[in-house]
């Protein structure tokens, strides 16, 4: 009989800080609801959406993952894409998830704000049994819609924020500059949420000082451009400010020409707290495991600096300390 080959070591223990669920929406999935939902999809099969997923910016991947949402109808729907999401993040290393969601790209469809809040939430209050990972829920706002836009949704969140553990930012980020979104942020931060916000992917750094000294955010999603401003570097590491950085996003929306240019160990040198994190998984190629071994790969990364993201990931999460400290222990504990 031949032997079996040696079995995968299991990935490092982690936490997933930068994934938009609407990103974990696979071709599969997409069908089903759409067949569930009698929704046309313009494309004749799972193979040929799969082939429309090569995109020339960031706008270009909006338009599709914008336009996939209307399959997503109905309370089942959300939950069943979190819980598939949960399922291939469980299998990737991945503890503890913080996820984000996009109110207004469903409210705008007529899908109610709480069919989406209740569909994901049955899925994350069943995680931490079902699937072994704790969550957390934050809710972006769209950056290319209005200011009132923002605060409209806000309010319209407000019976529900008990689920709710932070705003963020996101969508089309060039020509919408955090400082837009200055009174929903103040009010989120009264309310006692945390806030994050997308920055610095194709945005200039002068975006992330935006983010930090007019929105008081707690982490920069992205972060990548923040590079190009020593002042700034000097500034996120001093106050170990977490960056959410997404290397096969960069790669796929083209903010990075190749893996092996990813400015990743650059950030590290500098004193900066990294984390590495997918982003939008169906579209870009891998989940968080998948964006680990990328850049050890690309970057010719070592088992302690692997390990050094995996701490950092704990480090920038939302988590009570005694929790943390026992995810820390967790990735002290393994062995690769
Ligand atoms: N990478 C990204 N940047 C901005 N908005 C997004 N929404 C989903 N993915 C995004
Ligand atoms: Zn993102």
């Amino acid at each position: 009989m031949p032997s079996s080959p040696p079995a995968a070591p299991a990935p490092l223990p982690k936490a997933e800080l930068h994934l938009h669920i609407e990103g974990t929406l696979e071709p599969e999935l997409a069908f089903t609801l759409a067949e569930r939902n009698g929704v046309t999809l313009p494309y004749a099969s799972r193979e040929e959406l799969r082939s429309a997923y090569s995109f020339t910016d960031l706008q270009s991947f909006l338009n599709l993952y914008y336009a996939l949402m209307a399959v997503l109808r109905t309370e089942d729907d959300f939950h069943d894409l979190a819980d598939a999401y949960l399922t291939r993040a469980r299998a990737q290393g991945v503890r503890h998830a913080e996820i984000f969601f996009d109110p207004q790209a469903h409210t705008a469809r007529g899908v109610p704000l709480a069919t989406v809040i209740n569909g994901l939430a049955r899925a994350l209050d069943a995680a931490p049994e079902r699937h072994g990972i704790t969550t957390r829920l934050i809710m972006c706002f769209l950056r290319d819609e209005s200011a009132e836009s923002a605060l409209a949704t806000f309010e319209a969140a407000r019976p529900h924020l008990d689920r709710i553990t932070a705003v963020g930012l996101d969508s089309a980020e060039v020509g919408h500059p955090p400082s837009k979104f200055r009174e929903v942020y103040a009010l989120a931060r009264e309310a006692g949420l945390k806030c994050v916000a997308h920055a610095g992917e194709e945005g200039p750094p002068a975006y992330v000082w935006e983010a930090l000294d007019i929105l008081g955010v707690d982490r920069i999603d992205h972060g990548v451009r923040c590079m190009e401003d020593e002042r700034l570097v000097a500034r996120l590491a001093a106050e170990q400010l977490p960056l959410t950085v997404c290397p096969l996003s960069n790669v796929r929306l083209r903010v990075i020409d190749d893996l092996a240019d990813h400015p990743l160990p650059a950030m590290l040198d500098a004193g900066l707290l990294v984390t590495v994190n997918s982003d939008d998984p169906a579209y870009f190629g891998g989940y968080a495991d998948d964006n680990f071994t990328a850049v050890r790969d690309a970057l010719h990364l070592d088992d302690a600096t692997l390990r050094t993201l995996a701490r950092n990931s704990f480090r920038a999460a939302f988590l009570d300390e005694a929790t943390r400290e026992k995810y820390l222990k967790e990735v002290d504990a393994h062995q690769g």
